[in-house]
């Protein structure tokens, strides 16, 4: 296993294990205010905090992760940011892996700070990984990648994404970007799996496939969103990722959450079997 500043596992092998002991699965904790409605929680940062705690209590023990999406908590300013450390602080005192959707991504410089906001050991909106943007440069990225690296925690970088109309821009820059995650993975390689994962969505097709593009070597794991409400199961996550799929974290939010607090973990469960099922 690597050693990392940490002393202990990276975040990939730490997701492998999740994975093996729990199924691929992971609970998007998006709080859009007809959820909160729904759930019967107030918008306001006691129903977000309210809401994600009750997903936490529900899915640990039988998914790989949560990930909570940053957008829902900022939009709430100062209590919304609040009730995001919560959560942060509830799925580690319950031992589910955090990945925070917060697609950051600047200059250097500045990238040192959003690294330190949510890769710091003492940070309160730390997280086991977070979504990074490669825009300006996958370079760019160094300070959330070594920093990620010396505290045992992960990336996932912007690859191939879920909606639609990322396809004309993202197929000019996608081969580039999975060359240097899986650099990066072989310089830093885990026991089982590197800390440096992708954003694959689960809708995109054949896309990988025809940009010539080999997921299974980028040796690290691969988020893929889009699953339940996009309109991705089990079946596109095989054919996107064929090789790969072991290594793949299937990210649902709307499609889950939708079945409410009392029926949130059966439908978790269900959707474990039917990708379980595929490998
Ligand atoms: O390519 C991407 C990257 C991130 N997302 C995020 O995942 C969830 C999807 O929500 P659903 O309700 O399951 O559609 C959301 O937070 C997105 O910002 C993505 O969809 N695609």
């Amino acid at each position: 296993m690597s050693v990392h500043g940490s002393g202990g596992p990276g975040f990939g092998d730490r997701l492998a294990a999740a994975i093996e002991d729990c199924g691929p699965v992971c609970v998007g904790i998006d709080p859009h205010p007809q959820l909160l409605q729904a759930w019967g929680l107030s918008a306001d940062g006691a129903g977000l905090r309210d809401f994600g705690r009750m997903v936490v209590e529900r899915v640990a023990g039988t998914v790989a992760a949560i990930k909570p999406q940053s957008a829902f908590f900022e939009e709430y300013g100062s209590e919304g940011i609040a009730a995001l450390e919560h959560i942060l602080a509830a799925a580690r005192d319950a031992g589910v892996l955090s990945v925070l959707d917060v697609k950051r991504g600047d200059i250097g410089s500045t990238m040192g700070g959003y690294a330190r906001a949510y890769l710091g050991d003492r940070s309160p909106l730390r997280a086991d990984a977070i979504t990074v943007s490669p825009y300006l440069g996958y370079e760019s990225l160094r300070p959330a990648l070594d920093l990620a690296h010396e505290n045992g925690r992960g990336v996932f970088v912007l690859a191939l994404t879920s909606n639609p109309e990322a396809r004309e821009l993202q197929r000019e820059v996608a081969g580039k970007i999975v060359a240097a995650a899986a650099h990066e993975n072989a310089a830093r390689p885990g026991r089982l799996l590197g800390s440096v994962g992708l954003v694959v969505g689960a809708t995109i097709g054949s896309a990988a496939e025809d940009l010539g593009i080999d997921l299974a070597t980028v040796g690290g794991p691969m988020l893929a969103p889009g699953v339940g409400a996009q309109g991705a199961g089990a079946a596109e996550i095989a054919g996107v990722f064929g090789e790969a799929v072991p290594f793949v974290l299937a990210s649902s939010s709307r499609g889950l959450l939708q079945a409410g607090p009392d029926g949130l973990r059966a439908a978790a469960a269900e959707l474990t079997s039917a990708l379980r099922a595929q490998t």
